[in-house]
This record gives structure tokens, C-alpha cells and sequence, in this order.
């Protein structure tokens, strides 16, 4: 399709040379307009690149202190991967990831609903919109296959390839980059393009546009740009030809001031450094020329054109255009003007023929050239005046340009122009054709410039945009992805972190409960067995049922101090094994205890969180006494020793002094007078007193006083007989019995009735050794052992007060110790076994708390993380979808319109 500049006067490439005038006056009008479109362009596209540079510099910002921008990478899917064939007219998909992050992984389809706009989005909501569409729209045309935009990055790609190397390795490389290394990378990527867009805006707003006018030698060029400039400055019929490049510029660049620099060879020229030019008259410009015309010279001459701006070509009020008179074509010139033709600063080039010569070889050669490197060209056909045959030189010359320029040809109304430049300088001569090539010329060139300027600004705003669009969409679905998945791991931890709050005081007590209770009840259950165990020895039997010990049996009255003894070891055993029996209880009730709390943990922990890995082993508790033990009599002042130490061999059982057997072990003197005369009164002697007191205190508890009666004096006597150092009869006792037996037949009232009463008691005490012993010596063995036992312990609980006599105790009163020696005995055990059950208790229930502590912490943390998160996600997803409306916004500023068309 060819493009028109000036659809509305579509006209076949010859001209009715009648239809001059009001033609003139037609372009004239287009030509203000093609101005006034130009400048609106211009300035939309200068607020287009400042709202670019706007919405880069926020992503830096953003990327910099908000939210880690994530450079995308769209892969063609893989069909073996993706079965499902693409629906009619759907939307190209692709596989989205991220260089720092290839566990990422989605579909997403490439969005070319606006050209070049390639917003992505998750393949699953596309599938959504277009089955929603679809049902509203059944005949939904097929996408333009021209529309379907790149997955590439054009401005913002990054180079992430490590080398040369193409292999696995070099991508692990990339792999491994941070996600921070590469938003820097694309942080230096968008500062590059925003220093370019820079650039860009000054090309935007640079006003100059040059002309080369260019064409066969003496075709008239030099003419034809004095008529432009409606003065006669340019030299004409130069011999020889001329080689000087003339650029032609408004004096207003000069300061105003009409000067002709020649420009020094090898210097770069600058009108502010006098030193890079020769500055000359416009008068002598001719002489320049001529002077120069052995070199290539380049000339700046600087021309005020008093116009008005309507009518000036070079200040025409838009751009400042300057004109190139160029030397004409020859070998020697040709290359260097093709040259100087494709030069970037050069917007457009004016081809001067002559009509009388058409194009020459050098001519067809260049125009060859030059409309491949910018396919429209200016051609004047010069000297037209001299043309007869004036419809069939503008055939030939058409024809010869529709081989050279197509492109020329199809606009040729408004790029070919048959002129006579000579009659232009002529005064007061009407040319119409010229005036008509001079309109077609300024909005050609304005044209062109919007072409070569504007145009690469817009292309360049369209691929940045398209990337900040592709860069924008596929954060926003990290961001939607990262909120999606903050919001699960908030649905999934907030609960759990609210149980754990709301659990916290109810585990707390439940630990409390755990700990009070096993400790309770194994002091209690320690307590009631060794209570059971005392009175049960008191009794004269075992301290447990069903216990391995064994009493021994009666082996006859000969051995009978042997048997006391043996009782005695059994009895306190016994007691040992009552101790031991608390101790197993304990083990029990904490083990229940621990039990519980590990089901506390279970109850209360959440899922994930590792279990205690302690185990309890029962056999370590109350192993410290037993370590302490060890040191023999280390803990002997303690009120741990008896059951601490059994199990060792240095329980109750193995205590020297309390397997020390004494008369008293035989004869409960005490309980036999109790038993025997249960109405006897205290005796005041101090001595007797003395002793009952102290055989009392023997029995502990039994809680009855003594009687001075003749078995009293009796039992007095035969106290005496006290076994001292085990089974010998002691010298001295039996000396002390036999003198108060002495004192008790000296008594002249005595002597009436101790001697029946002797012969009873011989009978008594007869039948009682050989009937009643074997019976009673377990319990009185067992009421002194308990009284032994609870002593030990009183001794033990306060060894500074207490005084001891051949194992009897001598100084304290008889009612505090009884009281004080029971409970002391069963509740040091009770304590010991309580404290032993605690501290074990309460180190699980501090590990179970640790635990619990350390999940809570971690799960708070865990959702503190996750709202933050969630914050961050919503921002940037927010964020991400404004940065795509503001792009839109700008692309409609960007899209450059055909100049005619406004
Ligand atoms: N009749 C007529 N003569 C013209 C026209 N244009 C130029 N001439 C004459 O052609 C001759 C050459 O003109 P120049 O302008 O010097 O040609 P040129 O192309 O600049 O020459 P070089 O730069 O030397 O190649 C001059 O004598 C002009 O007067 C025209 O339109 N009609």
C-alpha cells in the first residue's frame, strides 16, 4: 500500500499544470497543519519520555528499598510436557521463571491485544477470561499473527550467560546468582536505558534538520538553493565544478550575524572555538569556493532570512532546517556525497536533475544507493523551462525514477517536482511550481524529521515500555503468587499460633496439676508404706508382706542372743525394703507422671515440632544417695541415709549400731510392766527414773510409764545383766545386779516377801523362757527396732542435742521425741522420695515448656513473617498492576501518527 503524505489530493503522478495555482494554496493549508501535528508529537513524545523516565526511576526506587524486582524468563512450552493442543486464536503461552529462582514455574500467556504490549498473565486466569469471552462472544475473531510480541526482553535483556560455555555448568552458574545480584544487573540495565532516554529527549528536542541537496553536475543546484533562499548567495557556474560542501543555516544560529567559517581540515567544528574555522564574508563566499575548490571542503554559511516564517525554509518558525549544496556528482565526488547522504543528521536529500539530461550514471548509481537508505527521496527535475516536450520528459524522468526509487515513484505528486529554479530568483515573476515544491519540501521535511526523529525516540519509548510491561506483569505474579502463599502459610499458622496462645495457660497448669499431684501422692504412698512398714515391724513381723526376708526361726533357748540378732538384721532389712518399696512406688507414680506430661506435649505441641527425645529410666532416680552413699558416712548427718543407701549394703541392715543386740532385745521390760501391772505408778528415785526413762525412750512410742514394783526391781536387776560387745555376759553388770539384789534382802521389809516373789518369778520367768520368748522376742526386737529407726533419724535431723548411752538415747524428753521421731523418720523419707519425683517431673515438664516456648516463638515468628509478607505482596502486586496502567497511559502518548493525517 503506498503511503500518502496528502491523501486528500490524490492525483495520478502527472499533474495538470492548470491546477497549479489552487493546488499551491491546498498544500499551503497542509503544510500548517503537517507544522502544528508535528510540534503536538513532538511535545507528547517529550511528556512520554519524562513519564518513561518517571516510571523507571520508581522501579529503581522500588527495587531498591520496596520489593526485589525479579527478571523473568519466558520459555517456549515444552508440547511433550503440555498436551493440551492451543485453542483456535488463543494467546501464545509460555513457561515462566526466573533466572535466580528455576523452581519457579508457570503458564502464562503472552497478552498481544495492544501491539506491542506484552503483559503476561497466569495461563490458569487467561483460561478463565476466555471462556468468559467466549460464552459473551462466540465469534471472537482470530488474533493477528503480526501481534504476537516477542517473549524476549528487548532494551532491559540481561546477559546472565557466563562465558561461552553453553554447557550445564555455565547454567548452574546463572543459577546460582542471587536474586539481589541480579536486580542490580537489571538496576544498571534501567539506569543505561534512562541515560539513553536522556539522550533520546535531546535528539527529541533538537530543532535542526539538515537537507543535502545533491545532484548531476551543473544540474543547477547551487540555483536551485538560492531560489530557496530567494538570494543569490550560493556561487553558480563555478569553473571547475565546485567540490566544497556549502551548508547553508539562519543567521540566528550565528548570533544574528551573516558569516561564511570554513571549516579547518582535521578540525571538529564548533561555532564557540574560532580556532576550528576560518571565518569569511558572505561576499567572498564566491572567492572561497573558488579558492577551496581543489578540497573537499566543508563551508558554514550562515544566512539571515528576514521572511516571515510561513514562507522561510530556514526559519520556518518549527525547525531550523540548513541546506547542503553538495558538489555534483562525479567519480570523484559520488562516494563521498553517498557518504554524507547516509549520515544520521541527514533528514532528507533534495536530488537536482536536469531535465534536459535526465539521470546520468552517476546519478542512477547514487539514487540507487540513497533510496535504499531512505527509500523517499526529493526529486527535483531542473531547467524544466528549457523542456519542449514537457509531458514527455515528465514521462521518461518518471519512469526512470520508478526503476531507481519505487518508493519515490508512488508519492511522486508530492516528491517529484518539475521546476524552473532560475525564474524563482527572478522578482515579481510569478512560479508557482516552485512554490509548490518549497510547501512540499518543508512538510517533507518536517515528515521526515518527525520520521528520523521522533520516530526512533517512539520506537525506543515502545520496546522500554514493553519491557517495563513484561518486567511489571511477571512481578506482579511473584507478588500475587507470594501473596497466595502468604496467605496460606498465614491460614495454616495462624491457628495453630492462636491453639498454642490459647493452650499456654491451660498446659501451664496442667504441668503445675502433673508435678503437684506425683509428688503428692508419691510422699503419700511413701509415707503410708512406711508407716505400715513401722508398725508392721513394731508388731514383730516384716515391714512388707510378701517380702524375700525372711525371719529366722526359733532355734532353742541356747542360741536365742543369736536369734534377737538375727531378727533384729531381718526386721531392720525390712524396713530397708519398706524404703525401697517407697522408692519403687515413686518410680512408678513418676513414670505415670512423665507419662502424662509426654502426653501433654502431644496434646498441646504442634505437628512438626520434635518430641522430647529424653528417657526416663526409673532405675536413676534416687541414685545420688546412692553415689553419695558411697562415701561411707558422708551423708550419715542427713536425713537420706537409711533408704539412700539400701541397695548397697549400707542400708538400715547394715548399720553397726542398730544390729547391736542388748538384753533388752530379750526382755521388754518396759511392755512386760505395762503388761503385767498395768495401774503401777512412777517411781520419784532418780536413778530407776533414769532408766525407766531411758529403757522407755527405747520403746519410743509406746507411750505408757513405768511402775516401781518388784518386777520393776526385777527388771532393774536384770537390766543390769545388760549384754555389753554382743554375746558375753558383762562383769561389771552382773557385779551391779548382784549388789542391788544385796541392798534388796539388806531391806528388813523386803526380806518378808522377796522370797516368794523370787520363787514365782523363777517359775515365771521359767515358763516365759521356755513358752512365751520365742513369741515376744520378734516384737520386742521389732517395737525397738521402730523406736531404734525413728531415733536414728531424730539423732540424724539434730545430732547436737541428742545424747546416747550404749544405744540409749539419754537427754531429750520422752513426749517430743516420740512425736517428733515418727514423723521425722517417715516424712524425711516422704520429702526425699517427694523431691526425688519433682525434680524429675519438673525436668520434663521444663523441657515440655521449652519445647512449647520455642514452637510458639517459631510459629510467631512464622506469622510475622508471613504478614509481612502478605504486606510486602499486596504492595508490590498493587504496585506492579499501577506501573502497567501508567505504561498504557504513556504508550497512547507514544504512538506516532502520519504526520497528514491530523
Ligand atoms: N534555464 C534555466 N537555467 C538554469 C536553471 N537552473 C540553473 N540554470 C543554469 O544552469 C547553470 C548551472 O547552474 P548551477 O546552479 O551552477 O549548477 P550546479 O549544479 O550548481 O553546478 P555544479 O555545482 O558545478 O555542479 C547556470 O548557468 C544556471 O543559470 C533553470 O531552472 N533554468
Amino acid at each position: 500500500m503506498a503511503q500518502s503524505y496528502f491523501p486528500s489530493s490524490a492525483l495520478s503522478p502527472v499533474k495538470d499544470m492548470h491546477s497549479d495555482l489552487a493546488m499551491h494554496a491546498d498544500r499551503q493549508l497542509k503544510v500548517e497543519d503537517v507544522q502544528e501535528a508535528f510540534i503536538h508529537q513532538k511535545d507528547r513524545l517529550l511528556a512520554a519520555v519524562d513519564s518513561t523516565k518517571t516510571v523507571l526511576d520508581d522501579i529503581r526506587e522500588f527495587n531498591k528499598n520496596e520489593w526485589v524486582v525479579r527478571y523473568p524468563q519466558l520459555r517456549e512450552q515444552d508440547n511433550g510436557a503440555t498436551p493440551a493442543p492451543p485453542k483456535r486464536g488463543s494467546m501464545p503461552r509460555r513457561s515462566l521463571s526466573f533466572a535466580d529462582d528455576p523452581s519457579f514455574e508457570a503458564d502464562v500467556v503472552v497478552s498481544p491485544k495492544h501491539g506491542m504490549l506484552r503483559r503476561i498473565t497466569l495461563a490458569s486466569i487467561q483460561d478463565a477470561q476466555d471462556e468468559e469471552e467466549e460464552s459473551s462472544s462466540p465469534t471472537k475473531p482470530a488474533d493477528d499473527e503480526r501481534l504476537i510480541p516477542s517473549a524476549e526482553f528487548n532494551v532491559l535483556k540481561l546477559d546472565l550467560k557466563l562465558g561461552s560455555h553453553s554447557s550445564s555448568t555455565a547454567a548452574s552458574l546463572v543459577h546460582q546468582l542471587e536474586k539481589s545480584s541480579i536486580a542490580n544487573l537489571l538496576d544498571d540495565r534501567i539506569a543505561a536505558s534512562m541515560s539513553h532516554i536522556d539522550k533520546l529527549r535531546l535528539r527529541v528536542e533538537d530543532t535542526s534538520s539538515k537537507v543535502l541537496v545533491t545532484g548531476d553536475l551543473n544540474a543547477g543546484k547551487s540555483t536551485f538553493v538560492n531560489a530557496l533562499l530567494r538570494r543569490e548567495v550560493m556561487p553558480v557556474d563555478q569553473q571547475p565544478c565546485t567540490t566544497a560542501f556549502c551548508e547553508v543555516h539562519d543567521a540566528a544560529e550565528n548570533e544574528g550575524k551573516e558569516e561564511v567559517h570554513v571549516l579547518k581540515e582535521g578540525a571538529t567544528y564548533n561555532i564557540r572555538d574560532e580556532s576550528t574555522y576560518t571565518k569569511g564574508s558572505i561576499a567572498d563566499l564566491e572567492g572561497i569556493v573558488a579558492d577551496n575548490e581543489a578540497l573537499q571542503q566543508m563551508i558554514k554559511v550562515y544566512l539571515a532570512d528576514t521572511r516571515a516564517p510561513s514562507e522561510s525554509l530556514l526559519n520556518n518558525g518549527v525547525v531550523d532546517i540548513s541546506l547542503i549544496d553538495a558538489p555534483g556528482l562525479n567519480r570523484d565526488s559520488l562516494k563521498t556525497t553517498a557518504v554524507f547522504a547516509r549520515q544520521e543528521e541527514i533528514d532528507v536529500v533534495v536530488f537536482v536533475v536536469s531535465a534536459e539530461n535526465h539521470f546520468t550514471l552517476s546519478a542512477k548509481e547514487f539514487l540507487w544507493n540513497a533510496s535504499n537508505e531512505k527509500a523517499y527521496l526529493f526529486i527535483v527535475v531542473n531547467k524544466y523551462d528549457q523542456i519542449k516536450n514537457k509531458d514527455k520528459c515528465r514521462r521518461l524522468v518518471l519512469e526512470q525514477i520508478k526503476q531507481l526509487s519505487p518508493k519515490t515513484y508512488e508519492d511522486a505528486e508530492d516528491l517529484v517536482h518539475f521546476v524552473d529554479s532560475a525564474t524563482a530568483l527572478q522578482p515579481y515573476t510569478a512560479n508557482p511550481a516552485f512554490d509548490d515544491l518549497e510547501s512540499a519540501l518543508r512538510s517533507f521535511v518536517l515528515i521526515k524529521r518527525s520520521k528520523s526523529k521522533l520516530q526512533p525516540v517512539s520506537t525506543y519509548l515502545h520496546n522500554i515500555l514493553s519491557d517495563v510491561e513484561l518486567l511489571s506483569s511477571a512481578n506482579s505474579i511473584v507478588a500475587s503468587t507470594e501473596l497466595a502463599k502468604a496467605r496460606d502459610d498465614l491460614a495454616h499458622s495462624r491457628p495453630i499460633l492462636e491453639k498454642l496462645k490459647g493452650s499456654r495457660d491451660t498446659l501451664e497448669e496442667s504441668l503445675e496439676s502433673t508435678e503437684e499431684d506425683q509428688t503428692s501422692l508419691a510422699s503419700s504412698k511413701a509415707k503410708t508404706i512406711l508407716i505400715d512398714a513401722l508398725d508392721r515391724v513394731a508388731q514383730g513381723h516384716l515391714g512388707i508382706p510378701n517380702s524375700p526376708i525372711q525371719l529366722p526361726s526359733y532355734p532353742g533357748l541356747l542360741s536365742i542372743w543369736n536369734y534377737a540378732r538375727d531378727v533384729r538384721k531381718a526386721l531392720l532389712a525390712s524396713i530397708d525394703a519398706a524404703i525401697k518399696l517407697a522408692e519403687d512406688e515413686a518410680r512408678l507414680i513418676t513414670s505415670t507422671g512423665v507419662d502424662k506430661i509426654k502426653a501433654l506435649g502431644e496434646a498441646h505441641l504442634p505437628e512438626g515440632v520434635e518430641r522430647s527425645r529424653r528417657v526416663f529410666v526409673p532405675e536413676a532416680m534416687f541414685s545420688a544417695y546412692r553415689r553419695g552413699a558411697k562415701g561411707a558416712n558422708k551423708r550419715r548427718n542427713g536425713t537420706v541415709v537409711a533408704g539412700g543407701t539400701q541397695g548397697l549394703g549400707i542400708g538400715l541392715a547394715s548399720r553397726p549400731e542398730l544390729l547391736e543386740t542388748t538384753f533388752f532385745d530379750l526382755f521388754d521390760v518396759n511392755h512386760q510392766f505395762v503388761v503385767y501391772f498395768p495401774n503401777s505408778k512412777h517411781s520419784s528415785s532418780s536413778t530407776s527414773s533414769l532408766l525407766t526413762y531411758g529403757a522407755d525412750d527405747i520403746d519410743g512410742d509406746e507411750g505408757e510409764g513405768p511402775s516401781p514394783t518388784a518386777l520393776s526391781f526385777l527388771s532393774l536387776g536384770l537390766g543390769a545383766l545388760t549384754m555389753v560387745g554382743g554375746q558375753a555376759i558383762g562383769a561389771r553388770g552382773l557385779i551391779e545386779g548382784i549388789l542391788r539384789l544385796g541392798d534388796l534382802f539388806s531391806n528388813e521389809a523386803s526380806r518378808k516377801w522377796v522370797a516368794p516373789v523370787l520363787g514365782v518369778t523363777t517359775i515365771g520367768l521359767g515358763v516365759y523362757l521356755v513358752f512365751e520368748l520365742p513369741t515376744t522376742i520378734p516384737r520386742t526386737v521389732g517395737r525397738r527396732v521402730r523406736s531404734q529407726v525413728l531415733r536414728l533419724h531424730r539423732q540424724q535431723s539434730s545430732p547436737a542435742t541428742a545424747t546416747y548411752v550404749g544405744g540409749v538415747q539419754l537427754s531429750h524428753s520422752r513426749s517430743s521425741s516420740a512425736k517428733y521421731s515418727t514423723q521425722g523418720f517417715v516424712e524425711g523419707h516422704a520429702e526425699r522420695v517427694a523431691k526425688e519425683t519433682r525434680k524429675v517431673i519438673r525436668l520434663a515438664s521444663w523441657d515440655l515448656r521449652e519445647r512449647f516456648r520455642c514452637a510458639l516463638e517459631e510459629r510467631q515468628k512464622e506469622v510475622s513473617g508471613s504478614e509481612e509478607m502478605e504486606k510486602r505482596a499486596e504492595s508490590a502486586a498493587k504496585w506492579f498492576e499501577s506501573v502497567g496502567g501508567r505504561v498504557e497511559v504513556i504508550r497512547g502518548e507514544i504512538q506516532l501518527e502520519e504526520l497528514v493525517q491530523v
